[in-house]
C-alpha cells in the first residue's frame, strides 16, 4: 500500500510552473488620446466647464498615452446619459453591459492563447478569471466556461475587485495550482473595462479626471502548466517566485469604491512616490536569494498605472531607460488596462525579443521581474525566468532545487511567500 508521502507527492508536479501561451484582445473602438478631451467633454455635456477642460487636456498630454480601446462609444453614451453624468445612478446599466462584455473579451483572448498552446481545450483543468469591472453571480468565470465550451468539471477561481495588482494575483494562484496538481493546465484570464468607472468631470473630484485620462479596456489570457510535454508545449517564461505585500499606512492612497453611480476612483498625487519609495525593499527581498543586485541585468514588466509611476520606479531603482521600454510602449498604445497590462507587456516583450533575434524571450536576459500595484496599497511581485528559445530545463531545475533547499518550510511554503531565502549564484546574461 502506498504511504501518505507517496500519495501526496504523486499528486504534485515535479517542475516549476511555466507560461505556455499568451493571447490578448481589445474592443474594436479605438480612441486617440489627442481627441479624447473634446470627446469626453462633448459626450458628458460638460463643454461649459472650460477650466476643467484645460486641466484635463494638460493631464492627457502628460499621460504619454497615444490611444486606448473602449467598449463605450459616443452612441452608447448618448443612449445612456447617466453613465456620463458625474453622480447619476448608473450601476444597473453598467453591470448589464459588463456581465456580457467582460467574459466575451476574455473569450477572444483565451481562444488566441489556446491556439498558440496547440492542445485541445478539453485539457484545461483549472480556470482563474480576474476582473475589477463589474460583479455578478454566477461570475465571469462561469460565463467564460460556458461560451468557450470548457468542461463543466473545470475548477474555477474568480478574482473579483482587486484592482490593477490582480495581474500578479492570478499568476501567483496559477503557479500554485500548476505545481500542486499533477498534469494541471490552468487557463488564466484577466479582462477589465472603463465601462465600470467612466463618468463626466466634476470640480470637486479632480482625481476622477486622472482616472478618466488613464484607463482603457483589454483582456489577456495565459496557459500555465508544470512538467512540460516535450516537443509539444513551448514554455515562454517560468514562474519562480510570487509574493504579495501591503505597503503599511497607505490604504487611503488609492481606493476604488463601487457606488450607485459606478466605480469611483480616488488616486492621491503621492501614489507614484509611495510606490517607488517602497519598491526597493520589495525588489531586494525578492532577488536576494538569486544573488541579483544589478537590477539592470534583468527584464522588467511593471504595471503602467501612469507615466509618473514608471518614471519614479525607473529613477529610484537606477534602471536604464530600456528596462521600461515594454511597459511604456503598452501604456502608450493601450492606456492603463488595470490587471491586464502586465500580460500585454509580457506578450510584447517575447515578440520583440524574437523579432530582434535575441537569445531569450526576456530581451536576451535570463531573469525578470513583474510588478502589479493596486489598492491597499498592494504590490504583487513575480520573479520570472525566461524559457523560450534559450530554454535550459536542467539548469533551472538545479536553481529551483537550491532555492527550495535553503528555504525554511520547504517547497510549498516557498512558492507563494517572499524573502528569507539563501544565496544562489547569479546567472550570466546572454545577449544583454
Ligand atoms: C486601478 C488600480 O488598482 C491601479 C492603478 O493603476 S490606479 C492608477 C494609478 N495611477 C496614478 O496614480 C497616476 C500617476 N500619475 C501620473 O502618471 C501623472 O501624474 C499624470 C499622467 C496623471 C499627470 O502627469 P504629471 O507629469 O504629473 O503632470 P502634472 O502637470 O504634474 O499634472 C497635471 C495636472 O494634474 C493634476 N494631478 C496629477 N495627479 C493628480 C492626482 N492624483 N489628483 C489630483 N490632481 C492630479 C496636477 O495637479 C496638475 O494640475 P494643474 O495642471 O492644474 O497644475
Amino acid at each position: 500500500m502506498a504511504s501518505i508521502d507517496e500519495i501526496h507527492s504523486a499528486q504534485r508536479a515535479k517542475g516549476p510552473a511555466s507560461i505556455l501561451a499568451i493571447g490578448t484582445a481589445v474592443p474594436p473602438n479605438c480612441v486617440k488620446q489627442s481627441d479624447f478631451t473634446d470627446f469626453f467633454f462633448r459626450v458628458t455635456n460638460s463643454e461649459h466647464k472650460l477650466e476643467l477642460k484645460k486641466k484635463f487636456k494638460r493631464i492627457c498630454e502628460r499621460s504619454m498615452i497615444t490611444k486606448r480601446y473602449m467598449f463605450l462609444t459616443e452612441d452608447i453614451l448618448r443612449k445612456n446619459p447617466n453613465i456620463g453624468d458625474f453622480g447619476a445612478n448608473s450601476l444597473d446599466v453598467r453591470q448589464d453591459m459588463l456581465v456580457t462584455d467582460v467574459p466575451e473579451l476574455g473569450k477572444e483572448a483565451a481562444i488566441k492563447a489556446i491556439d498558440e498552446w496547440g492542445e485541445p481545450k478539453s485539457k484545461i483543468s483549472h480556470l482563474v478569471f480576474g476582473t475589477t469591472s463589474g460583479i455578478d453571480m454566477p461570475g465571469a468565470d462561469f460565463q467564460l466556461t460556458k461560451i468557450l465550451g470548457l468542461s463543466p468539471t473545470v475548477k474555477r477561481y474568480m478574482i473579483y475587485q482587486q484592482g490593477c495588482f490582480a495581474g500578479g494575483t492570478v499568476l501567483r494562484l496559477a503557479k500554485d495550482l500548476a505545481e500542486n496538481n499533477k498534469g494541471a493546465r490552468v487557463l488564466v484570464v484577466c479582462a477589465d473595462s472603463i465601462t465600470f468607472g467612466f463618468r463626466g468631470p466634476s470640480e470637486n473630484h479632480i482625481e476622477n479626471l486622472v482616472g478618466q485620462s488613464l484607463f482603457g479596456d483589454g483582456a489577456a489570457a495565459l496557459i500555465v502548466g508544470s512538467d512540460i510535454i516535450p516537443n509539444i508545449e513551448k514554455p515562454l517564461f517560468q514562474i519562480l517566485l510570487a509574493t504579495q505585500t501591503i505597503i503599511p499606512d497607505t490604504e487611503k492612497a488609492l481606493t476604488l469604491h463601487t457606488r450607485e453611480s459606478g466605480l469611483m476612483f480616488y488616486i492621491e498625487k503621492e501614489v507614484p512616490h509611495i510606490i517607488s519609495k517602497n519598491l526597493e525593499n520589495v525588489v531586494r527581498e525578492a532577488l536576494q536569494p538569486l544573488n541579483i543586485y544589478d537590477y539592470n541585468s534583468m527584464f522588467w514588466m511593471v504595471h503602467p498605472g501612469g507615466r509618473a509611476i514608471l518614471d519614479e520606479v525607473e529613477a529610484k531603482l537606477h534602471l536604464k531607460p530600456e528596462k521600461m521600454r515594454a511597459s511604456r510602449h503598452i501604456l502608450s498604445e493601450y492606456g492603463n488596462m488595470a490587471s491586464v497590462c502586465v500580460f500585454f507587456i509580457m506578450d510584447d516583450m517575447r515578440r520583440k525579443s524574437k523579432e530582434q533575434g535575441l537569445s531569450t524571450t526576456g530581451e536576451g536576459l535570463d531573469w525578470g521581474i513583474l510588478f502589479g500595484f493596486g489598492p491597499g496599497l498592494t504590490v504583487e511581485t513575480v520573479v520570472l525566468h525566461e524559457s523560450g528559445h534559450g530554454f535550459d530545463s536542467q539548469r533551472v531545475q538545479l536553481l529551483r532545487g537550491r532555492l527550495l533547499a535553503r528555504r525554511p518550510g520547504g517547497p510549498s511554503h516557498q512558492l507563494s511567500c517572499g524573502g528569507g531565502l539563501g544565496g544562489v549564484e547569479s546567472q550570466s546574461k546572454r545577449g544583454a
